[in-house]
């Protein structure tokens, strides 16, 4: 269990076609934080950003005015990745320190984080940065009626930048902000109204971030307390955690430390049969054995290497994960790990009896 923060990280922009990905992306390049990255984009053709900004190196690598490197990937994202590594490493390109990655307004996201957190010569010198979905005011609650691809956009989204709030009536921009929510309860929504955006509110804080690491657990306990019913009292109309019928994000806690090989077992077994339907999970455990908590984050079948922090953000002590899932109930997956962690209990029982 480790961190990597000397790694180099790996921000993914998606959100749905026309929703605003490269202007936004050409906004954050001309910025002090995004000196020295290199950007993938995956599909060429696509890509709005102006020819007389680009400087060509070689048919695929183009240098942008403001230094930053620009890919396009025409086979693999995986060969893509490492050989921007390789020709960096030889000093054939510049010595970038972050990777952002474009992809295609209907691409879903999730292959595109397990290729970097599972690959492993990539694992070896990247790691997942935020992940930062770009979703249009304006036709937001349509896209997301129609296209399954924008759901799982902001599922596995970190940050999200509403666009074209200019554009929309404010009911509309609150009612995009609604629908965001109800797919994923806590992530920050920034409104971009065609104008720069700060990027410390995109990259900042992530999960590896040591300064800011506390910070975001602590957005995403907020999702759990809201789930317990903090806000006790309001009866909801609706269940704003609810997107439809299938989709629903919730948060499970548990009082014990938990047992850190029973926990792996039942989340193996978890992504194994239902991976496709676990859009989003995350958490901070208290484990056994462990004086400070170690938190996990996964996306469908992957889960990142577990961070071990360094403090617990408060007096409370109780593991607490947030799921984002599709048709999978609530009660499915909190009596599955109760059963994993009686089970565990019982085992320690047994062998301290022994
Ligand atoms: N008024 C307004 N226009 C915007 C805003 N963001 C993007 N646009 C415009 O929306 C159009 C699409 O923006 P892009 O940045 O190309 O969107 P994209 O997500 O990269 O598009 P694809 O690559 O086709 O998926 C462009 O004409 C932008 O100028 C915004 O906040 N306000």
């Amino acid at each position: 269990m480790t961190g990597a923060s000397d790694h180099i990280p790996v921000n993914i922009i998606t959100g749905f076609l026309g929703s605003g990905k490269t202007t936004l992306l050409q906004r954050l390049l001309t910025s002090d934080a995004f000196a020295d990255t290199a950007v993938l984009i995956n599909e060429f053709g696509e890509i709005g950003l102006d020819h007389h900004l680009l400087e060509e190196i070689d048919e695929n690598t183009l240098l942008l005015q403001s230094g930053c490197i620009c890919c396009t990937i025409r086979g693999d994202l995986k060969d893509a990745i490492r050989d921007l590594y390789s020709r960096r490493e030889c000093g054939e390109i510049p010595a970038f320190r972050r990777l952002v990655i474009e992809t295609t307004g209907l691409a879903d996201p999730a292959p595109i984080l397990s290729t970097i957190t599972s690959e492993s010569v990539i694992r070896h010198h990247f790691r997942l940065g935020n992940v930062i979905a770009t979703v249009d005011a304006v036709n937001a609650r349509l896209h997301l009626r129609r296209q399954p691809e924008s759901v799982k956009q902001i599922a596995v989204a970190d940050r999200i930048v509403l666009t074209k709030t200019d554009l929309a009536k404010p009911g509309k921009v609150k009612k995009a902000r609604e629908a965001i929510r109800r797919i994923n309860p806590m992530v920050p929504v920034i409104e971009a109204a065609d104008g720069p955006v700060d990027p410390a509110l995109l990259l900042a804080q992530d999960v590896h971030d040591e300064n800011h690491k506390l910070r975001e657990i602590e957005l995403w306990l907020e999702a759990s307390r809201h789930d317990e019913g903090d806000d006790r009292g309001k009866p909801h109309r609706h269940d704003v955690n609810r997107h439809d019928k299938r989709i629903t994000a919730f948060a499970l806690t548990f009082d014990k430390p938990m047992d850190w090989t029973a926990f792996g077992i039942w989340l193996t077994m978890l992504l194994q049969s239902r991976g496709e339907d676990v859009l989003r999970v995350k958490g901070i455990l208290n484990v056994v054995g462990v004086a400070t908590p170690v938190v996990i984050h996964g996306v469908q079948h992957i889960v990142h290497s577990p961070v071990h922090m360094k403090n617990w953000p408060d007096d409370d002590r109780r593991s607490r994960i947030v799921f984002i899932v599709r048709d999978i109930a609530k009660a499915e997956i909190a009596d599955s790990l109760s059963a994993f962690n009686a089970l565990a209990g019982d085992l320690d029982r047994k062998n301290d009896a022994a």
